[in-house]
């Protein structure tokens, strides 16, 4: 057993490389090149990097939208390829992911009591009265009042759409969150209430989080360690303040000199 919530070691996603339906073969891309790294439990491991670095590729695999060209992972103690053969069930149950774009995340015609039902009974496997308390507990838990359960997506701001996804994540009951970008859609003064709220949770529910941003004030506040992703790899990890305040490598450094809120120079 591994005190890490997720294990990764060299792990590699390439696309592409195929031959077409005319024989050509398609361009290569390494999305992902050979990364080794380890969330640990109850912590949250910030990973930035600029765009086409592999955030979002490293995202989809761990939650099992995406297969490795090679490598292990262990997500809470479990290896990848037996989550994969069990099925999304089992991945729903182990890790869960949020999105960036809250609206959009939520069915539309759907109510948020039905929303959220469907991890309650899909992954769960909940009665009807066990789900009934599970989606009060929900709501409150995200600070959101009763009658939201009654009301559609539509009706919500960016705010309180993202605290709905929090929930239906938290449906689930698994320990392991990949939060891909989660406040990036919204307000300075919002993405504060949302970080606060997923840190609340995380503390009183033992979660650990993945959280990916290109926001490196949002990362720097919400992190105790930081991954740097650039072209593929991870070229620094460290605590979140000694990252921010002392960077080893030069792309660090140069990510940093150009962020306007952790650089007065730049602005
Ligand atoms: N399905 C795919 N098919 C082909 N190439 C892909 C696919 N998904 C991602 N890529 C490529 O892999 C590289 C990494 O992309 P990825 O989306 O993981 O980066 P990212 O750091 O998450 O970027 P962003 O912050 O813009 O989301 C890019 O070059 C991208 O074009």
């Amino acid at each position: 057993m591994s005190d890490n919530a997720v294990q990764i070691r060299d792990l590699v996603k390439t696309f592409g490389g195929g031959r077409s339906l005319f024989g050509r073969k398609s361009n290569e891309v390494q999305a992902v090149k050979g990364i080794s790294l380890d969330l640990r439990r109850g912590e949250t491991l910030g990973i930035v990097g600029e765009s086409g670095s592999g955030k979002s590729t490293l995202a989809r695999m761990l939650v099992g939208l995406e297969a490795p060209t090679s490598g292990s992972m262990l997500i809470d103690n479990k290896p990848w390829a037996d989550l994969a053969s069990s099925g999304s069930r089992a991945f729903g149950r182990t890790i869960q992911y949020v999105f960036q774009d809250p609206v959009a995340s939520l069915n539309p015609r759907k109510t948020i009591g039905q929303i959220l039902d469907v991890p309650l009974k899909l992954l769960c496997g909940h009665d009807a009265t066990r789900r009934a308390i599970r989606k009060r507990e929900l709501v409150d838990a995200v600070q959101m009042p009763l009658d939201t359960l009654e009301r559609y997506p539509h009706e919500f701001s960016g705010g309180q759409a993202q605290r709905i996804a929090i929930a239906r994540a938290l449906a689930a009951e698994a320990s392991i969150m990949v939060l891909d970008e989660p406040v990036s859609a919204l307000d300075v003064s919002v993405q504060a209430q949302v970080l606060l709220l997923l840190q609340q949770l995380r503390d009183d529910l033992g979660l650990s989080y993945l959280f990916i941003s290109h926001d490196l004030a949002v990362v720097e506040s919400i992190s105790d360690r930081v991954a740097v992703m650039y072209l593929g790899e991870v070229v620094e990890v460290g605590p979140a303040a000694q990252l921010f305040a002392s960077p080893q490598h030069d792309y660090t450094r140069s990510l940093i000199a150009s962020a306007p809120r952790l650089n007065p120079d730049a602005a």
